[in-house]
């Protein structure tokens, strides 16, 4: 989102093979709905790749940036600090004053994987939840991020995008940025399943 202060996901732990896909859409989401940049494990490699280049064709901007030292990174966090976590308070009941927060400066918005050390819970400045029950990083993300941006990331524009999609009823149209929506041809400009990849 084009907020005055940085919006930021880091994503805590990734296990190589079984997180893969998690660390991936977590990059994706936090893209699509708004921050301006991940930070991942440096052991995400894979997942960071996929995400640039996403970027690559759809748009911007977005950074990705792999860190070995993501408990420093976070301790010296010059902003606000939230914790996704299905132990915290409900996203429903602080989200306004994270937004003040946000108003202020930057925020950092961090979801694990693997287990998350108690430490965090305690250096965060909001523990945030959305729901009290279990379920995945990505849809927290997902819930959060709205919230945050009050549905204003979903009218987002992309720059430096090569395909775009044009909404359809029904089927699926991908042209080339800078051809008329109606036209034919480009990436997978008619209505076929070629081009998107997403
Ligand atoms: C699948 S959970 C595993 C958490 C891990 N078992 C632990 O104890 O930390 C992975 C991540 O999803 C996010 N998450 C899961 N449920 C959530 C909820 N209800 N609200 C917010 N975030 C949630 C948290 O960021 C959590 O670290």
């Amino acid at each position: 989102m084009q907020e005055s202060h940085g919006t930021v996901v880091l994503r805590y732990g990734h296990r190589p093979g079984r997180d893969d896909r998690m660390t991936t859409h977590v990059g994706l989401t936090a893209r699509a709905l708004g921050a301006d940049r991940v930070v991942l494990p440096d052991n995400a490699g894979q997942s960071a790749e996929t995400i640039r280049d996403i970027t690559d064709r759809f748009g911007g901007p977005f950074a990705v940036e792999l860190r070995d030292d993501q408990r420093a990174f976070t301790g010296g966090w010059d902003g606000t600090v939230v914790h996704l976590t299905m132990y915290g308070e409900p996203v429903q009941d602080v989200e306004g004053e994270v937004r003040a927060a946000h108003a202020d400066g930057p925020l950092l918005v961090v979801v694990g994987g693997e287990k998350v050390p108690f430490d965090f819970y305690e250096e965060a400045d909001f523990n945030v939840a959305v729901t009290n029950q279990p379920h995945s990083e990505v849809a927290g993300l997902a819930v959060f991020l709205d919230r945050l941006f009050e549905g204003r990331e979903l009218e987002r524009e992309w720059a430096d995008a090569d395909r775009r999609v044009v909404p359809m009823e029904t089927g699926k149209r991908v042209v080339e940025t800078g051809e008329a929506d109606g036209s034919d041809g480009g990436a997978g400009g008619d209505g076929s399943d070629r081009g998107g990849g997403a």
